[in-house]
Protein backbone atom coordinates (compact mmCIF):
# COMPACT_ATOMS: atom_id res chain seq x y z
CA UNK A 1 0.00 0.00 0.00
CA UNK A 2 1.48 3.55 -1.33
CA UNK A 3 2.25 5.95 1.85
CA UNK A 4 0.92 9.59 2.05
CA UNK A 5 4.29 11.74 0.85
CA UNK A 6 4.86 9.16 -2.24
CA UNK A 7 4.94 10.45 -5.06
CA UNK A 8 2.02 8.16 -6.27
CA UNK A 9 -0.46 10.54 -4.28
CA UNK A 10 -3.36 10.70 -1.98
CA UNK A 11 -5.42 9.14 -5.48
CA UNK A 12 -3.35 6.04 -4.80
CA UNK A 13 -3.41 5.40 -1.36
CA UNK A 14 -7.15 5.48 -1.60
CA UNK A 15 -7.27 3.11 -4.28
CA UNK A 16 -5.13 1.28 -2.25
CA UNK A 17 -6.89 1.35 0.60
CA UNK A 18 -10.62 0.48 -0.99
CA UNK A 19 -9.08 -2.71 -2.33
CA UNK A 20 -8.00 -4.00 1.05
CA UNK A 21 -11.21 -3.32 1.84
CA UNK A 22 -12.49 -5.04 -0.91
CA UNK A 23 -10.78 -8.06 0.11
CA UNK A 24 -10.97 -8.58 4.08
CA UNK A 25 -14.11 -6.36 4.84
CA UNK A 26 -16.85 -9.23 5.71
CA UNK A 27 -19.41 -7.97 3.44
CA UNK A 28 -18.29 -4.77 1.17
CA UNK A 29 -21.23 -1.83 1.91
CA UNK A 30 -21.65 -1.51 -1.93
CA UNK A 31 -21.45 -5.27 -2.92
CA UNK A 32 -24.20 -5.13 -5.86
CA UNK A 33 -22.76 -2.20 -7.66
CA UNK A 34 -19.48 -3.57 -7.33
CA UNK A 35 -20.15 -6.76 -8.48
CA UNK A 36 -17.49 -8.58 -11.15
CA UNK A 37 -15.57 -5.21 -10.70
CA UNK A 38 -12.47 -7.19 -8.98
CA UNK A 39 -11.57 -10.74 -9.66
CA UNK A 40 -12.23 -12.48 -6.59
CA UNK A 41 -8.49 -12.96 -5.14
CA UNK A 42 -9.20 -16.14 -2.35
CA UNK A 43 -5.75 -17.98 -1.69
CA UNK A 44 -5.67 -21.41 -2.21
CA UNK A 45 -2.27 -21.54 -0.47
CA UNK A 46 -0.99 -19.69 2.05
CA UNK A 47 0.21 -16.44 0.80
CA UNK A 48 2.86 -16.55 2.91
CA UNK A 49 4.28 -19.67 1.49
CA UNK A 50 3.87 -18.50 -1.79
CA UNK A 51 5.70 -15.45 -1.16
CA UNK A 52 8.48 -17.67 0.38
CA UNK A 53 8.42 -19.99 -2.72
CA UNK A 54 8.54 -17.24 -4.80
CA UNK A 55 11.02 -14.83 -3.22
CA UNK A 56 15.01 -15.13 -3.79
CA UNK A 57 16.52 -17.75 -6.06
CA UNK A 58 14.78 -21.41 -6.13
CA UNK A 59 16.31 -22.53 -2.92
CA UNK A 60 14.91 -24.77 -0.65
CA UNK A 61 16.97 -26.11 2.50
CA UNK A 62 17.93 -29.57 0.70
CA UNK A 63 19.65 -27.56 -1.61
CA UNK A 64 21.89 -26.24 0.52
CA UNK A 65 24.81 -28.90 -0.33
CA UNK A 66 24.53 -27.57 -3.62
CA UNK A 67 27.03 -25.88 -5.93
CA UNK A 68 25.52 -22.44 -6.23
CA UNK A 69 26.32 -20.88 -2.56
CA UNK A 70 28.77 -19.32 -3.76
CA UNK A 71 26.69 -17.30 -6.16
CA UNK A 72 24.24 -16.22 -3.76
CA UNK A 73 24.82 -12.29 -3.04
CA UNK A 74 26.58 -12.13 -6.39
CA UNK A 75 24.35 -9.52 -7.69
CA UNK A 76 24.49 -11.52 -10.73
CA UNK A 77 22.93 -14.33 -9.38
CA UNK A 78 19.85 -11.74 -8.19
CA UNK A 79 17.95 -12.38 -11.37
CA UNK A 80 14.33 -11.84 -9.88
CA UNK A 81 12.51 -8.41 -10.41
CA UNK A 82 13.42 -5.71 -8.02
CA UNK A 83 9.86 -4.59 -7.02
CA UNK A 84 10.82 -1.82 -5.20
CA UNK A 85 11.18 -0.18 -8.60
CA UNK A 86 7.58 -1.08 -9.79
CA UNK A 87 5.60 1.85 -11.10
CA UNK A 88 1.75 1.78 -11.87
CA UNK A 89 1.46 1.08 -15.38
CA UNK A 90 5.10 1.14 -16.08
CA UNK A 91 6.37 -1.23 -19.36
CA UNK A 92 7.68 -4.73 -17.77
CA UNK A 93 11.07 -4.25 -16.68
CA UNK A 94 14.19 -6.15 -18.19
CA UNK A 95 15.27 -9.22 -16.06
CA UNK A 96 18.69 -9.84 -15.23
CA UNK A 97 19.58 -13.57 -16.39
CA UNK A 98 19.93 -15.96 -13.54
CA UNK A 99 22.91 -17.98 -12.80
CA UNK A 100 22.46 -21.29 -14.18
CA UNK A 101 22.02 -23.90 -11.39
CA UNK A 102 24.20 -26.75 -11.45
CA UNK A 103 24.48 -29.29 -8.82
CA UNK A 104 27.95 -31.00 -8.69
CA UNK A 105 26.30 -34.19 -7.05
CA UNK A 106 25.48 -36.89 -9.21
CA UNK A 107 21.67 -37.87 -9.37
CA UNK A 108 20.74 -39.84 -6.36
CA UNK A 109 20.03 -43.15 -8.84
CA UNK A 110 23.42 -43.52 -9.47
CA UNK A 111 24.26 -42.76 -5.94
CA UNK A 112 22.27 -45.38 -4.79
CA UNK A 113 23.59 -47.84 -7.76
CA UNK A 114 27.39 -46.63 -6.47
CA UNK A 115 26.41 -48.22 -2.92
CA UNK A 116 24.67 -51.26 -4.57
CA UNK A 117 21.24 -49.87 -2.63
CA UNK A 118 19.42 -49.79 -6.01
CA UNK A 119 15.87 -50.66 -6.11
CA UNK A 120 16.33 -49.81 -2.03
CA UNK A 121 15.47 -45.92 -1.80
CA UNK A 122 12.38 -45.89 0.31
CA UNK A 123 14.25 -48.04 3.35
CA UNK A 124 15.96 -46.35 5.77
CA UNK A 125 19.66 -46.82 4.90
CA UNK A 126 22.52 -45.98 6.88
CA UNK A 127 25.60 -46.00 4.78
CA UNK A 128 28.92 -45.30 5.61
CA UNK A 129 28.93 -42.02 3.96
CA UNK A 130 25.95 -40.83 6.26
CA UNK A 131 27.57 -37.59 7.90
CA UNK A 132 27.43 -37.16 11.49
CA UNK A 133 26.82 -41.08 12.27
CA UNK A 134 26.77 -40.95 16.27
CA UNK A 135 28.34 -44.35 16.85
CA UNK A 136 31.21 -43.10 13.76
CA UNK A 137 33.72 -41.66 16.49
CA UNK A 138 33.19 -44.87 18.89
CA UNK A 139 32.94 -47.76 17.12
CA UNK A 140 32.59 -50.53 19.60
CA UNK A 141 33.01 -54.44 18.58
CA UNK A 142 29.72 -56.02 19.49
CA UNK A 143 29.04 -59.32 20.86
CA UNK A 144 26.99 -61.93 18.56
CA UNK A 145 23.62 -62.72 19.90
CA UNK A 146 21.38 -65.43 18.06
CA UNK A 147 18.47 -64.44 16.16
CA UNK A 148 15.60 -63.57 17.86
CA UNK A 149 13.06 -66.68 17.81
CA UNK A 150 10.91 -66.45 14.54
CA UNK A 151 6.87 -66.52 14.97
CA UNK A 152 5.07 -68.65 13.04
CA UNK A 153 3.63 -66.01 10.62
CA UNK A 154 7.27 -64.58 10.19
CA UNK A 155 9.42 -67.55 9.62
CA UNK A 156 9.87 -68.45 6.03
CA UNK A 157 11.77 -71.05 4.34
CA UNK A 158 14.65 -68.63 3.12
CA UNK A 159 15.16 -67.22 7.16
CA UNK A 160 15.75 -70.63 8.07
CA UNK A 161 16.58 -69.94 12.34
CA UNK A 162 16.78 -72.61 14.35
CA UNK A 163 13.07 -72.87 15.96
CA UNK A 164 13.87 -72.76 19.95
CA UNK A 165 17.26 -70.88 20.28
CA UNK A 166 18.33 -70.67 23.55
CA UNK A 167 17.72 -67.64 25.12
CA UNK A 168 20.60 -65.74 25.25
CA UNK A 169 21.28 -62.89 27.47
CA UNK A 170 24.51 -59.89 26.71
CA UNK A 171 25.05 -57.03 28.83
CA UNK A 172 25.68 -54.28 26.48
CA UNK A 173 27.05 -51.85 29.19
CA UNK A 174 27.41 -50.93 32.47
CA UNK A 175 27.81 -47.42 33.93
CA UNK A 176 27.93 -46.03 37.62
CA UNK A 177 25.14 -43.73 38.46
CA UNK A 178 25.06 -42.07 41.94
CA UNK A 179 21.75 -41.67 43.36
CA UNK A 180 19.84 -40.81 46.70
CA UNK A 181 20.43 -44.50 48.09
CA UNK A 182 24.10 -44.13 47.06
CA UNK A 183 25.70 -45.10 43.66
CA UNK A 184 24.28 -48.02 41.35
CA UNK A 185 25.64 -49.65 38.60
CA UNK A 186 23.01 -49.47 35.85
CA UNK A 187 23.45 -52.73 33.28
CA UNK A 188 21.77 -52.69 30.02
CA UNK A 189 20.92 -56.11 28.57
CA UNK A 190 19.73 -57.58 24.67
CA UNK A 191 18.60 -60.84 24.23
CA UNK A 192 17.13 -62.84 21.46
CA UNK A 193 13.79 -63.14 22.66
CA UNK A 194 12.39 -59.45 22.90
CA UNK A 195 13.83 -56.23 21.41
CA UNK A 196 13.76 -54.65 24.52
CA UNK A 197 16.27 -53.00 26.35
CA UNK A 198 15.33 -54.63 29.97
CA UNK A 199 18.19 -53.32 32.99
CA UNK A 200 20.10 -54.53 35.61
CA UNK A 201 20.08 -51.66 38.62
CA UNK A 202 23.34 -53.40 40.79
CA UNK A 203 23.94 -52.19 44.61
CA UNK A 204 27.70 -53.22 45.23
CA UNK A 205 29.26 -49.94 46.16
CA UNK A 206 32.29 -51.93 47.39
CA UNK A 207 33.39 -52.42 43.95
CA UNK A 208 34.68 -48.95 43.93
CA UNK A 209 37.27 -49.02 46.57
CA UNK A 210 40.26 -49.56 45.06
CA UNK A 211 41.26 -52.15 47.13
CA UNK A 212 38.60 -55.13 46.25
CA UNK A 213 37.68 -57.73 46.36
CA UNK A 214 36.04 -57.00 49.93
CA UNK A 215 34.12 -59.43 52.27
CA UNK A 216 31.69 -60.63 49.37
CA UNK A 217 32.13 -61.53 45.68
CA UNK A 218 31.30 -58.45 43.44
CA UNK A 219 28.33 -58.55 41.50
CA UNK A 220 29.21 -58.51 38.03
CA UNK A 221 28.01 -59.30 34.73
CA UNK A 222 30.01 -62.43 32.84
CA UNK A 223 29.18 -61.16 29.39
CA UNK A 224 30.14 -58.15 29.90
CA UNK A 225 33.46 -58.87 31.53
CA UNK A 226 34.06 -61.31 28.78
CA UNK A 227 36.30 -60.57 25.59
CA UNK A 228 33.87 -59.59 23.07
CA UNK A 229 36.56 -59.61 20.06
CA UNK A 230 40.24 -59.77 19.35
CA UNK A 231 40.64 -56.75 18.53
CA UNK A 232 39.24 -54.91 21.39
CA UNK A 233 40.96 -52.77 23.14
CA UNK A 234 41.09 -51.46 26.49
CA UNK A 235 39.22 -48.34 25.69
CA UNK A 236 36.60 -50.00 24.43
CA UNK A 237 36.33 -52.45 27.35
CA UNK A 238 36.68 -49.18 29.53
CA UNK A 239 33.68 -47.53 27.41
CA UNK A 240 31.63 -49.74 27.76
CA UNK A 241 31.78 -50.36 31.29
CA UNK A 242 34.01 -53.39 31.95
CA UNK A 243 36.34 -51.77 34.34
CA UNK A 244 36.92 -52.28 38.08
CA UNK A 245 37.40 -50.00 40.59
CA UNK A 246 36.28 -46.55 40.10
CA UNK A 247 36.76 -45.49 36.60
CA UNK A 248 38.30 -41.18 36.74
CA UNK A 249 41.45 -39.62 35.02
CA UNK A 250 43.66 -41.28 37.29
CA UNK A 251 42.12 -44.51 37.71
CA UNK A 252 41.29 -46.69 34.46
CA UNK A 253 41.73 -50.44 34.96
CA UNK A 254 39.60 -52.64 32.23
CA UNK A 255 37.98 -56.03 34.28
CA UNK A 256 39.10 -59.12 33.20
CA UNK A 257 36.90 -62.46 32.59
CA UNK A 258 35.71 -64.15 35.49
CA UNK A 259 36.36 -60.53 37.31
CA UNK A 260 34.48 -61.11 41.14
CA UNK A 261 33.81 -64.32 40.68
CA UNK A 262 35.76 -65.97 43.65
CA UNK A 263 34.30 -66.99 46.49
CA UNK A 264 35.52 -66.27 49.63
CA UNK A 265 35.75 -67.86 52.52
CA UNK A 266 33.31 -65.54 54.52
CA UNK A 267 30.56 -66.61 52.50
CA UNK A 268 28.52 -68.25 54.88
CA UNK A 269 28.39 -65.69 57.19
CA UNK A 270 27.29 -63.00 54.73
CA UNK A 271 23.80 -62.16 54.39
CA UNK A 272 22.90 -63.44 50.72
CA UNK A 273 22.18 -60.68 48.36
CA UNK A 274 18.91 -58.49 48.17
CA UNK A 275 17.21 -59.08 44.49
CA UNK A 276 13.61 -57.31 43.15
CA UNK A 277 12.69 -57.96 39.83
CA UNK A 278 10.96 -55.01 38.93
CA UNK A 279 8.11 -54.41 35.73
CA UNK A 280 8.35 -50.86 34.28
CA UNK A 281 5.49 -48.62 35.10
CA UNK A 282 5.93 -45.31 33.10
CA UNK A 283 3.04 -44.18 35.16
CA UNK A 284 4.10 -44.86 38.89
CA UNK A 285 7.96 -44.34 38.28
CA UNK A 286 7.85 -41.29 35.51
CA UNK A 287 4.91 -38.90 36.64
CA UNK A 288 4.20 -40.13 39.84
CA UNK A 289 1.02 -41.60 39.22
CA UNK A 290 -1.00 -42.41 42.76
CA UNK A 291 -3.02 -45.42 40.74
CA UNK A 292 -0.05 -47.92 42.34
CA UNK A 293 3.03 -47.77 43.92
CA UNK A 294 5.09 -48.80 41.32
CA UNK A 295 7.39 -45.68 41.82
CA UNK A 296 7.92 -46.25 45.79
CA UNK A 297 8.27 -49.78 45.71
CA UNK A 298 11.44 -48.95 42.96
CA UNK A 299 12.49 -46.65 45.38
CA UNK A 300 12.01 -48.55 48.35
CA UNK A 301 13.80 -51.29 46.51
CA UNK A 302 16.98 -49.22 46.13
CA UNK A 303 16.42 -48.03 49.55
CA UNK A 304 16.58 -51.37 51.30
CA UNK A 305 19.19 -53.15 49.35
CA UNK A 306 21.72 -50.49 49.55
CA UNK A 307 21.56 -50.71 53.66
CA UNK A 308 24.47 -51.16 55.46
CA UNK A 309 25.10 -54.39 56.71
CA UNK A 310 26.48 -55.69 60.19
CA UNK A 311 28.53 -58.84 59.63
CA UNK A 312 30.92 -61.34 61.67
CA UNK A 313 34.79 -59.91 61.04
CA UNK A 314 35.91 -62.64 59.74
CA UNK A 315 39.33 -61.99 62.11
CA UNK A 316 37.40 -62.19 65.14
CA UNK A 317 34.24 -63.54 65.64
CA UNK A 318 33.83 -61.84 68.68
CA UNK A 319 33.04 -58.38 66.75
CA UNK A 320 31.22 -57.49 63.90
CA UNK A 321 32.14 -54.88 60.87
CA UNK A 322 29.62 -52.89 58.75
CA UNK A 323 29.80 -53.70 54.78
CA UNK A 324 27.61 -51.88 51.93
CA UNK A 325 24.77 -53.65 51.29
CA UNK A 326 24.74 -55.30 48.06
CA UNK A 327 21.81 -56.76 45.30
CA UNK A 328 20.10 -55.61 42.61
CA UNK A 329 16.86 -54.43 41.02
CA UNK A 330 15.98 -56.29 37.40
CA UNK A 331 14.45 -53.39 35.54
CA UNK A 332 12.17 -55.52 32.96
CA UNK A 333 10.56 -53.31 30.40
CA UNK A 334 6.98 -55.35 30.95
CA UNK A 335 4.88 -52.23 31.29
CA UNK A 336 1.63 -52.70 32.92
CA UNK A 337 2.34 -56.14 34.11
CA UNK A 338 2.95 -57.10 30.33
CA UNK A 339 0.23 -55.62 28.39
CA UNK A 340 1.94 -52.45 27.06
CA UNK A 341 1.07 -48.58 28.38
CA UNK A 342 -1.30 -48.52 25.67
CA UNK A 343 -3.48 -51.49 27.20
CA UNK A 344 -3.24 -50.26 30.09
CA UNK A 345 -4.31 -46.35 29.85
CA UNK A 346 -7.57 -47.96 28.97
CA UNK A 347 -7.73 -50.55 31.53
CA UNK A 348 -7.60 -47.28 33.73
CA UNK A 349 -10.70 -46.14 32.33
CA UNK A 350 -12.09 -49.18 33.07
CA UNK A 351 -11.24 -48.97 36.72
CA UNK A 352 -12.42 -45.69 36.77
CA UNK A 353 -16.26 -47.47 35.52
CA UNK A 354 -15.88 -49.38 38.70
CA UNK A 355 -13.79 -52.74 37.38
CA UNK A 356 -10.71 -53.51 39.44
CA UNK A 357 -7.44 -54.41 38.07
CA UNK A 358 -7.57 -57.56 36.49
CA UNK A 359 -11.21 -57.64 35.78
CA UNK A 360 -10.26 -54.55 33.71
CA UNK A 361 -7.38 -56.54 32.00
CA UNK A 362 -9.51 -59.36 31.30
CA UNK A 363 -12.27 -57.39 29.54
CA UNK A 364 -9.47 -56.09 27.58
CA UNK A 365 -9.16 -59.51 26.18
CA UNK A 366 -5.11 -59.84 27.88
CA UNK A 367 -4.61 -61.18 30.58
CA UNK A 368 -4.33 -60.86 34.44
CA UNK A 369 -0.69 -61.00 33.71
CA UNK A 370 1.54 -61.71 30.78
CA UNK A 371 4.46 -61.26 32.27
CA UNK A 372 7.24 -63.94 32.13
CA UNK A 373 11.23 -64.18 34.03
CA UNK A 374 12.82 -66.61 31.57
CA UNK A 375 14.52 -62.93 30.59
CA UNK A 376 14.75 -62.11 34.53
CA UNK A 377 16.42 -64.52 35.24
CA UNK A 378 18.83 -65.36 32.69
CA UNK A 379 20.42 -61.85 33.84
CA UNK A 380 20.31 -62.49 37.07
CA UNK A 381 22.52 -65.57 36.27
CA UNK A 382 24.34 -63.41 34.30
CA UNK A 383 25.35 -61.21 37.62
CA UNK A 384 26.28 -64.47 39.04
CA UNK A 385 23.01 -64.39 41.76
CA UNK A 386 20.96 -67.47 42.52
CA UNK A 387 22.38 -69.69 39.83
CA UNK A 388 23.84 -73.05 40.42
CA UNK A 389 26.99 -73.10 42.71
CA UNK A 390 26.92 -69.70 43.06
CA UNK A 391 25.24 -67.52 45.15
CA UNK A 392 21.56 -68.15 46.53
CA UNK A 393 19.29 -64.42 46.63
CA UNK A 394 16.70 -62.68 48.81
CA UNK A 395 13.79 -61.79 47.11
CA UNK A 396 11.80 -58.18 47.78
CA UNK A 397 8.14 -59.33 46.75
CA UNK A 398 5.14 -60.02 47.52
CA UNK A 399 3.97 -62.18 44.44
CA UNK A 400 3.79 -65.72 45.56
CA UNK A 401 4.25 -65.91 41.30
CA UNK A 402 7.11 -64.12 40.60
CA UNK A 403 8.74 -66.31 43.25
CA UNK A 404 7.39 -69.69 41.76
CA UNK A 405 8.50 -68.30 38.25
CA UNK A 406 11.91 -67.69 39.51
CA UNK A 407 12.32 -71.43 40.89
CA UNK A 408 11.29 -72.44 38.31
CA UNK A 409 13.85 -70.62 35.76
CA UNK A 410 16.42 -72.73 38.66
CA UNK A 411 16.92 -69.37 40.72
CA UNK A 412 17.81 -70.18 44.28
CA UNK A 413 15.77 -68.24 46.50
CA UNK A 414 16.84 -68.48 50.36
CA UNK A 415 14.36 -66.02 51.56
CA UNK A 416 11.39 -63.98 50.81
CA UNK A 417 11.52 -60.39 52.32
CA UNK A 418 8.05 -58.59 52.15
CA UNK A 419 7.25 -55.19 49.92
CA UNK A 420 4.90 -53.24 52.79
CA UNK A 421 3.75 -49.96 51.09
CA UNK A 422 5.63 -46.73 53.22
CA UNK A 423 1.53 -45.82 53.49
CA UNK A 424 0.88 -49.02 55.68
CA UNK A 425 4.21 -48.97 57.36
CA UNK A 426 2.96 -45.47 58.83
CA UNK A 427 -0.32 -47.05 59.93
CA UNK A 428 1.47 -49.98 61.54
CA UNK A 429 3.67 -47.76 63.08
CA UNK A 430 1.05 -45.61 65.02
CA UNK A 431 -0.98 -48.62 65.65
CA UNK A 432 2.18 -50.72 67.37
CA UNK A 433 4.48 -47.65 68.36
CA UNK A 434 7.65 -47.09 66.66
CA UNK A 435 9.30 -50.81 66.29
CA UNK A 436 8.14 -51.90 62.75
CA UNK A 437 8.94 -48.62 61.24
CA UNK A 438 12.36 -48.34 62.84
CA UNK A 439 12.75 -52.25 61.76
CA UNK A 440 12.46 -50.91 57.98
CA UNK A 441 15.06 -48.18 58.79
CA UNK A 442 13.01 -44.72 59.04
CA UNK A 443 10.86 -43.29 61.35
CA UNK A 444 7.50 -41.36 60.95
CA UNK A 445 9.08 -38.16 59.30
CA UNK A 446 11.38 -39.94 57.03
CA UNK A 447 10.17 -40.06 53.51
CA UNK A 448 6.65 -41.45 54.22
CA UNK A 449 5.62 -38.38 52.08
CA UNK A 450 7.59 -38.92 49.02
CA UNK A 451 5.61 -41.67 47.44
CA UNK A 452 7.87 -41.83 44.21
CA UNK A 453 11.23 -40.79 42.85
CA UNK A 454 9.47 -37.53 42.21
CA UNK A 455 8.44 -37.06 45.56
CA UNK A 456 11.46 -38.21 46.95
CA UNK A 457 13.51 -34.87 48.03
CA UNK A 458 16.40 -33.15 46.94
CA UNK A 459 18.51 -34.73 44.78
CA UNK A 460 22.49 -33.16 45.72
CA UNK A 461 25.96 -34.63 45.67
CA UNK A 462 29.43 -34.04 43.88
CA UNK A 463 28.33 -35.50 40.45
CA UNK A 464 25.37 -33.44 40.32
CA UNK A 465 27.71 -30.54 40.80
CA UNK A 466 30.01 -30.94 38.16
CA UNK A 467 27.13 -31.78 35.47
CA UNK A 468 25.62 -28.48 36.67
CA UNK A 469 29.01 -26.08 36.41
CA UNK A 470 29.72 -27.82 33.25
CA UNK A 471 26.42 -27.00 31.48
CA UNK A 472 26.98 -23.61 32.84
CA UNK A 473 30.89 -23.34 31.48
CA UNK A 474 29.96 -25.00 28.53
CA UNK A 475 26.88 -25.05 27.15
CA UNK A 476 25.51 -21.69 28.67
CA UNK A 477 22.61 -22.61 30.84
CA UNK A 478 21.95 -19.43 32.28
CA UNK A 479 22.32 -20.81 35.97
CA UNK A 480 24.57 -18.57 39.04
CA UNK A 481 27.09 -20.73 39.75
CA UNK A 482 27.27 -22.16 43.42
CA UNK A 483 30.97 -19.38 43.96
CA UNK A 484 29.00 -16.66 42.19
CA UNK A 485 26.13 -16.50 44.63
CA UNK A 486 28.57 -17.67 47.55
CA UNK A 487 28.61 -14.32 48.90
CA UNK A 488 25.31 -12.85 48.19
N1 LIG B 1 -2.45 -53.89 33.69
C1 LIG B 1 -2.18 -53.16 34.76
N2 LIG B 1 -0.92 -53.08 35.17
C2 LIG B 1 -0.64 -52.37 36.27
C3 LIG B 1 -1.62 -51.68 36.99
N3 LIG B 1 -1.01 -51.04 38.02
C4 LIG B 1 0.29 -51.32 37.92
N4 LIG B 1 0.53 -52.12 36.88
C5 LIG B 1 1.76 -52.70 36.41
O1 LIG B 1 2.18 -53.69 37.33
C6 LIG B 1 3.56 -53.83 37.23
C7 LIG B 1 4.12 -53.76 38.64
O2 LIG B 1 4.25 -54.98 39.11
P1 LIG B 1 5.36 -55.32 40.23
O3 LIG B 1 5.93 -54.09 40.78
O4 LIG B 1 6.28 -56.32 39.68
O5 LIG B 1 4.48 -55.88 41.37
P2 LIG B 1 3.75 -57.23 41.64
O6 LIG B 1 3.70 -58.17 40.51
O7 LIG B 1 2.46 -56.84 42.21
O8 LIG B 1 4.63 -57.92 42.71
P3 LIG B 1 5.45 -57.42 43.95
O9 LIG B 1 5.44 -55.94 43.96
O10 LIG B 1 6.78 -57.99 43.67
O11 LIG B 1 4.83 -57.97 45.15
C8 LIG B 1 4.07 -52.72 36.36
O12 LIG B 1 4.35 -53.22 35.07
C9 LIG B 1 2.88 -51.76 36.32
O13 LIG B 1 2.84 -51.02 35.13
C10 LIG B 1 -2.94 -51.78 36.54
O14 LIG B 1 -3.87 -51.26 37.13
N5 LIG B 1 -3.18 -52.54 35.42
Amino acid sequence: MAHRDDHRGIEDSLADLELLDMLTAPAFPNAHELKGAYKRRDADLDPLLLAAAASYAHVTRNHYAHDFFPAIGDPRAEGAYDWTKWQPGAARQERKPRLKYESRQAPRSQRLKQLGLEGKENDSVRTTSTPLRAADNLPLPTPKIAPREPSSSSASASTQVPPNPELEVQCMARTRVPTPHGPVFLHLYHNNRDKKEHLAIVVDPAQLQEDYPSLAPSIRSRTLDAIWSDSETEMDRITRGAYVGRLSKDSQKPSHPGVGRAVTPSLDTIPSPLIRIHSECFTGETIGSMRCDCGEQLDEAIRQIALPITVPDPSDPARTVTIPGRGAVIYMRQEGRGIGLLSKIRAYNLQDLGHDTVTANLLLGHQADERGYEIAAAILRDLGLGADGLEGVRLLTNNPDKMHALEEEGIRIVERVPMVPRSWQRRQHHKLGHDLADAHGYGEDERVKGATMIGGGEVYGEDLDKYLRTKVLRMGHMLPLLSDTSDS
